[in-house]
């Protein structure tokens, strides 16, 4: 079975807010799938009905063939979940902790665990209440790998690790990712869903504004081309060239935004002298912001 999770029509409403509306998501196995959108989306409502902590409004959503509200229990067991606001007994040590937790779910392979915080550098000995945000923070990574479950879905994971820290758990993210796991990671920080997601989905208002491919969605994105030419005069010809959506700049040096492939556009500079051509690629962040103002313009024009 390749669809690790899947939603239909699953909506979520507060009283007069709707958190979640109408979402059709999939999730296939083995793929790191990022959950991305600003903040107050409709990120952790979807996550938290996802993991059976929250009571959809209506529609359904299964997790590794396990209806979400009928059949909980066993999904549970078989998913790693780190919540946004994560909390543990500040009594115990991250050592006990996990040895408790691993007790309710049946057992702990304590050298995974070690391996998982060493690499993390996480002190297991501590006590929980005596950690830093970051340190807490680990043991939460922790505790949702530490079973080996097949879906990791994990709310916004990366809050509070210092960038050396940061960069080993995604590398650990994609180690799971290449022995099978499903990773459902939810963020506001585009540079690491970027680094590390097959595929996004953007949400917007509770309601998707696009599911696709890292890969293709920046092959799909503008692009900005920096050019030098030889000669004057190029703007009106650029402007009427496929791809190009903007042109910037006078004389010799203009700034192009052009969509797909660069070959038109060369072509139709050419005759101008093409004396130096930077392209910029688009961050993940640029995408997101376009989808964003191209949302708002059809917006103003609805009204
Ligand atoms: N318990 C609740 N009662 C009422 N409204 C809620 C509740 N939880 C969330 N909401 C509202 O639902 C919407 C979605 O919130 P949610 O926390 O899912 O967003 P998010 O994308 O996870 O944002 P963040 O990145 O800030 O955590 C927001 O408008 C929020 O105010």
């Amino acid at each position: 079975m390749s669809e690790v999770v899947r939603t239909d029509a699953l909506s979520k409403r507060y009283g007069r807010t709707t958190a979640v509306r109408s979402l059709d998501l999939v999730v296939h196995r083995g793929s790191i799938f990022g959950y991305l959108g600003p903040n107050g989306a409709g990120k952790t409502t979807t996550i938290r009905m996802l993991v059976g902590l929250l009571r959809p409004t209506s529609g359904s959503a299964t997790v590794l063939g396990h209806d979400v509200v009928r059949d909980r229990d066993e999904m549970q067991r078989r998913v790693g979940y780190l919540p946004g606001a994560f909390v543990a007994y500040p009594d115990l040590t991250a050592w006990e902790y996990l040895r408790f937790l691993g007790h309710l779910r049946g057992g702990i392979d304590e050298t995974r665990v070690a391996g998982l915080a060493g690499r993390l550098s996480l002190d297991l000995d501590r006590h929980i209440g005596t950690m830093s945000h970051g340190n807490k923070q680990k043991v939460g990574i922790v505790q949702a790998l530490a079973h080996d479950p097949e879906l990791v879905v994990l709310d916004e994971p990366t809050s509070g690790l210092d960038p050396l820290v940061q960069r080993e758990f995604l590398e650990i993210l994609r180690e799971h990712r290449d022995a099978g796991t499903t990773v459902l990671l939810s963020s506001h920080v585009l540079s690491e869903v970027e680094a590390v997601a097959d595929e996004v989905a953007i949400l917007r208002d509770g309601a998707l504004v696009v599911v696709e491919a890292v890969d293709r969605l920046k092959a799909r994105a503008q692009r900005r081309v920096d050019l030098v030419l030889e000669h004057d005069g190029a703007v009106a010809t650029l402007l009427r060239t496929p791809g190009v959506h903007r042109v910037d700049g006078t004389g010799r040096r203009l700034q192009v935004s052009v969509e797909g492939s660069m070959a038109a556009l060369f072509s139709a500079a050419a005759p101008y002298g093409i004396e130096r051509a930077v392209t910029h690629e688009p961050g993940l962040e640029e995408i997101f912001l376009g989808y964003y103002e191209q949302h708002h313009e059809h917006e103003e024009v609805v009204r």
